[in-house]
């Protein structure tokens, strides 16, 4: 399926200012693959995605999209991609048609392939019962998907998505995802998305690059990325705990070397670590010396969110 590759970035860095944005980034994304790039907020993901969407040239390396250099053959590029930014551009004075049509003649489409395709997607994204209805009445959601139809209106190959489930409740993100999921299926679509929701692309990316500061600090499968890690993550329910008994366990906790990161809650803690049975006995031995009610305990591998929080937390902090 994967023969070769669609997005190909070697060395780029990008500055505004002193800042650097994007410091050195190299990845290549399979072609009809699904891409993740995660990261916290400022690490450089709309960035990245404005360069792929040739609105922002880099400062130094090469950006290549279906063997096209993003900077010298602009035109080009632009018929192979779509994007979709964290802001809504659909106008909401006027009817998801005419969103379609305006968009479809700035593309250069003939209006019968405009109407076919239009119909196509309205139907797939679940819009076109409300098709002649003002843009102005649409949920977030509904507007969101609008977009994202309006961005695969020329059949581009690599589909752009920055942060597209900001702001969607739970429900409007699991069905947004199936509906990409379906295109990536359906049409061979190479997509290439940021978010901060690891839990949502999780199942879905085919590879996942994790980014802070500016640079990538991990690239993997998200099996890859988890056996890397090689941790087990320890969980431990308990009676609900004073203020008190809370800092003095946080304090015998941040003594443990072998322990990466961890969160006290006052019924409840969890820990990553590299040696989880070792752990959990010592840290059991220590709760009920200190008269700690212990409900129960879980060891379990480390899971991708995991692998972000140590990446964000440790890498991160680093730079
Ligand atoms: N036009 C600009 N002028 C100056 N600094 C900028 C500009 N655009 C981005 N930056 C800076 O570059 C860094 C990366 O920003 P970017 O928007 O790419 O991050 P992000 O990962 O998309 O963050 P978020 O998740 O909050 O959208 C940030 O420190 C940001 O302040």
């Amino acid at each position: 399926m994967y023969d070769h590759f669609e997005i190909v970035l070697n060395a780029v860095s990008k500055t505004f200012g002193k800042k650097a944005a994007l410091n050195k980034v190299s990845l290549k994304v399979k072609k009809g693959s699904i891409f993740g790039l995660i990261g916290p907020n400022g690490a450089g993901k709309s960035t990245l995605t404005s360069i792929l969407a040739t609105l922002s040239l880099p400062n130094e390396g090469t950006v290549k999209i279906s063997d096209l250099d993003v900077v010298s053959k602009v035109n080009e590029v632009r018929k192979k991609v779509g994007v979709t930014f964290q802001q809504t551009t659909v106008f909401s004075t006027g009817t998801a048609w005419e969103n379609i049509l305006i968009a479809g003649k700035m593309y250069g489409i003939r209006t019968s392939k405009i109407m076919e395709r239009g119909e196509h997607l309205l139907k797939e994204f679940d819009l076109f019962q409300v098709s002649n209805d003002l843009v102005g009445t649409y949920s977030g959601g509904m507007k969101r998907k609008l977009d994202i139809a309006i961005s695969l209106l020329h059949k581009p190959e690599v589909l752009l998505l920055d942060e597209p489930t900001a702001g969607l409740d739970p429900e409007s993100r699991i069905t947004f995802w199936k509906i990409i999921t379906k295109i990536s299926q359906d049409e061979g679509t190479t997509i290439f998305v940021t978010t901060h929701y690891l839990e949502e692309i999780h199942h879905l990316a085919t590879e996942i690059a994790l980014i802070n500061n500016g640079k990538i600090l991990d690239i993997g499968t998200p099996k890859e990325l988890i056996n890397k890690l090689a941790a087990d993550q320890i969980e431990i329910h308990y009676h609900k705990l004073d203020l008190a008994s809370i800092y003095k366990i946080e304090e015998y906790i941040s003594d443990l070397k072998e322990v990466v990161s961890h969160e006290i809650k006052p019924t409840a803690l969890t820990i990553i670590t590299s040696h989880g049975q070792q752990i959990l006995s010592e840290l059991l031995r220590y709760l009920i010396q200190s008269n700690v009610e212990i409900e129960f305990s879980e060891l379990k591998q480390a899971t991708l969110n995991d692998v972000y929080l140590i990446n964000f937390n440790e890498k991160g902090a680093e730079q």
